[in-house]
C-alpha cells in the first residue's frame, strides 16, 4: 500500500486545491490588477497533465479537490476535467470534488458539475449592491452572479458565500447579507483580507476589517454559539441561534489556524506551493513531462512536502504589512 503524504509537523496532506487558470472574467481590486499579464497557453498544464497530476495526489492519500483559479470555469474544456475526476468519486477514492467559483459561468455549467458527482460549491461576492460590486470586481456584473446563484441551487448544489471583509465597503451590510443568505439556506464565510500581489491601488491595511470586529456586531444582535464542526477548511462556524444559520469566519491573521493544516496548492503551471503564505513552492511540472512514470512525480511530491513550513509569515501588527506577497491570490488560487 502507498504511504500517505505527511508533512515534517506530523500533519497528513489530504487536501488538494488546484488552480486551473490563471485568467478571469473579473478584476477584483483586492486580486488582480486591472492590467494583468496572463501566461501563455503553453505554460499551462494541458487538462491531459492536470488529470494525471491529480490522480497521482489521490493515489498519495489526498481525499478532496478543490477546483480554483482565476476564475476556473473560464478555462476552456474545464467539463472534460470535472468529468475525468469524477471517476475517483464513484471509486471511492475521492471523497469530495468541490470549486470555488465567482458565480459568472455558473448558469452554464450548475447542471454539468452536478453530473460530475460536485454536491457544494462555494461563491465569491461582497456585496448585494450592483454599483458596489462593479467597484469591487471592476468588470463583473450583479445580476450574472445572483441568476448563477439561482442556476446552482435550482441544479442541487449546497452553496456557501464567501464574502472578503472589507473596512468601509461592506461593513453596512453585514446584516442584509446574513439575512439574505439566510433566506436562501445557504452558508456565509467572511475572509480576512491578505496582503497579496503588487496590486498598485489600495493600501490594504486601509481595508483590513478584522473578523474579531466582525463577530461583536453580529453578537450584538444575535446570540452567537461556536461550533465545533470544520469543513476540512481553515472556516471556524458560529451559530446564530434566532435563526439557526451557520456564519464561518475565516482569520488567518487574526487567528492562526495553521497547526491543522491539511492542504497544499497546485498552479496551473505545475507548481506547488506547501503554504498559501508562504513562497516556498516546488516545480512538479518538470517530473511530470520528463517520463510518463508517475514514480519520478510521485518522489517529487513527497520531496516538496517534507519541506511544507508550519505557517504563513502574513503580518498585520507592524507599522507596515511585512511579509507581503508579491504573488497574486488568482496564482495559488486562494
Ligand atoms: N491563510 C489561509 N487561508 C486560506 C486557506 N485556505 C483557504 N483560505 C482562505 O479562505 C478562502 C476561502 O476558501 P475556499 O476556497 O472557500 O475554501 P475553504 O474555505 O477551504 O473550503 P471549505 O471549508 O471546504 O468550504 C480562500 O480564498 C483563502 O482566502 C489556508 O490554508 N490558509
Ligand atoms: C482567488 S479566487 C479564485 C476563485 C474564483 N475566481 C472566486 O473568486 O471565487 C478565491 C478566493 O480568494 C479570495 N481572495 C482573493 N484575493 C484575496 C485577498 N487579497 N485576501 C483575501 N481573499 C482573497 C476571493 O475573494 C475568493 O473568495
Ligand atoms: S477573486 Fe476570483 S473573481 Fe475576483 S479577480 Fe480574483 S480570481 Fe477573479
Ligand atoms: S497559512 Fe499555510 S500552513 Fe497555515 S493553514 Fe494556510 S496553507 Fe496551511
Amino acid at each position: 500500500m502507498t504511504a500517505p503524504l505527511i508533512d515534517p509537523f506530523a500533519r497528513p496532506i489530504s487536501y488538494l486545491r488546484v488552480s486551473v487558470t490563471d485568467r478571469c472574467d473579473f478584476r477584483c481590486v483586492y486580486c488582480m490588477a486591472e492590467n494583468m499579464t496572463f501566461l501563455p497557453k503553453k505554460e499551462l498544464l494541458t487538462l491531459e497533465e492536470l488529470d494525471r497530476m491529480c490522480s497521482t495526489f489521490i493515489r498519495l492519500g489526498v481525499e478532496k479537490l478543490r477546483i480554483t483559479g482565476g476564475e476556473p470555469l473560464v478555462r476552456k474544456g474545464i467539463m472534460t476535467f470535472f468529468q475525468a475526476m469524477s471517476r475517483h468519486l464513484d471509486a471511492g477514492t475521492l471523497r469530495e470534488l468541490t470549486l470555488t467559483t465567482n458565480g459568472s459561468q455558473l448558469r452554464r455549467f450548475a447542471k454539468d458539475l452536478v453530473e460530475c458527482g460536485v454536491r457544494r460549491v462555494n461563491i465569491s461576492l461582497d456585496t448585494l449592491d450592483d454599483r458596489k460590486f462593479a467597484d469591487i470586481t471592476r468588470w463583473g456584473r450583479l445580476a450574472q452572479v445572483l441568476d448563477g446563484i439561482d442556476a446552482a441551487q435550482t441544479a442541487g448544489l449546497r452553496v456557501k458565500i464567501n464574502a472578503v471583509a472589507l473596512k468601509g465597503f461592506n461593513e453596512d451590510e453585514l446584516f442584509t447579507m446574513v439575512e439574505w443568505c439566510g433566506q436562501r439556506d445557504m452558508d456565509l464565510t467572511f475572509i480576512e483580507v491578505m496582503p497579496m500581489g503588487d496590486l498598485g491601488n489600495e493600501d490594504r491595511l486601509d481595508q483590513y476589517w478584522p473578523l474579531s470586529d466582525l463577530r461583536a456586531r453580529l453578537a450584538e444582535r444575535f446570540t452567537l454559539t461556536d461550533l465545533d464542526e470544520r469543513s476540512g477548511g481553515p472556516a471556524r462556524y458560529v451559530r446564530l441561534d434566532e435563526t439557526g444559520q451557520k456564519i464561518g469566519f475565516i482569520t488567518p491573521l487574526t487567528h492562526n489556524f495553521c497547526e491543522s493544516c491539511n492542504r497544499v496548492r497546485l498552479t496551473c503551471t505545475g507548481e506547488l506551493y506547501m503554504c498559501l503564505g508562504q513562497e516556498d513552492m516546488a516545480d512538479l511540472r518538470a517530473p511530470l513531462r520528463a517520463s510518463a512514470d508517475d514514480a519520478a512525480l510521485e518522489q517529487a511530491i513527497r520531496r516538496a512536502i517534507s519541506h511544507k513550513p508550519k505557517g504563513h509569515d502574513f503580518d498585520y501588527s507592524r507599522q507596515k504589512v511585512d511579509g507581503q506577497m508579491t504573488r497574486h491570490m488568482s496564482h495559488t488560487g486562494g
